[in-house]
């Protein structure tokens, strides 16, 4: 089966229509608002409703209160929730039962000790994001287009779904499927021309580069 594919900071109609006409699997929101790809609730609702049947919807959010939940879980038509924060397991838990959506604890990963918080997310979470660690005093926890050492992964295997995300292009993606094994791959500067500009001829690229790996 190819591999699924998951857009991340769509920010314009220009990128959900790129991403629906590109075969990806999942179209990304960011609610953050120091990134150049943060969206209004407002803004993540239109391009929600423009995302194609067959397309996920993900919302992605850091150490958000339930408040902040609430309100974009009423407004905004999602099919899964990603938590790119330092949300605990048992936070990943109660947004899950509290929301009934499907939840992916975005981990990052620099080096092999980076590894063992996974067990405890993968008992509570539907799907395990295996991200590049932020750097210290990085502005942004993720989209950083940094990737890790990815043979810290290498035939690792899990219970649950995961997506392999950090530093991936349409040029490395073939490698990184082949070093990792990932089936799921999440990408968001290595589609840009500039932080938070997405290009549909890279967003194209990537899928298919990934569909051909
Ligand atoms: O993209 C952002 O601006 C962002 C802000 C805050 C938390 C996470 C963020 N992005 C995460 C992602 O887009 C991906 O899940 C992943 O980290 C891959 O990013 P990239 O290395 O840019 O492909």
């Amino acid at each position: 089966m190819a591999p699924r594919v998951k857009i991340c900071g769509l920010s314009k109609p220009a990128h959900v229509e790129a991403v629906s006409r590109s075969g990806a699997a999942y179209a990304g929101f960011v609610f953050f608002p120091k990134s150049p790809r943060n969206v209004t609730i407002a803004q993540a609702r239109e391009l929600a409703l423009m995302v194609p049947l067959g397309v996920a919807k993900v919302a992605l959010v850091v150490n958000a209160t339930d408040a902040e939940l609430d309100a974009i879980t009423a407004q905004v038509p999602l099919d899964m929730l990603q938590l790119h924060g330092k949300e605990t397991p048992e936070r990943v838990a109660e947004i899950r039962a509290r929301y009934g959506l499907p939840v992916m604890k975005a981990l990052g990963v620099a080096e092999p000790s980076d590894l063992e918080a996974i067990p405890a997310y993968e008992a509570v979470a539907d799907q395990i994001l295996v991200d590049a660690k932020a750097p210290k005093g990085a502005a942004l926890p993720g989209g950083n287009g940094l990737s890790f050492d990815w043979t810290l992964i290498a035939g690792r295997k899990w219970s649950k779904p995961w997506m392999l995300a950090g530093g991936l292009t349409p040029e490395n993606v073939a490698l990184a499927i082949a070093r990792t094994g990932a089936n799921q791959l999440d990408v968001s500067s290595g589609v840009e021309s500039a932080p938070g500009v997405k290009e549909a001829s890279l967003i194209k690229d990537f899928v298919a580069a990934a569909g051909a790996a």
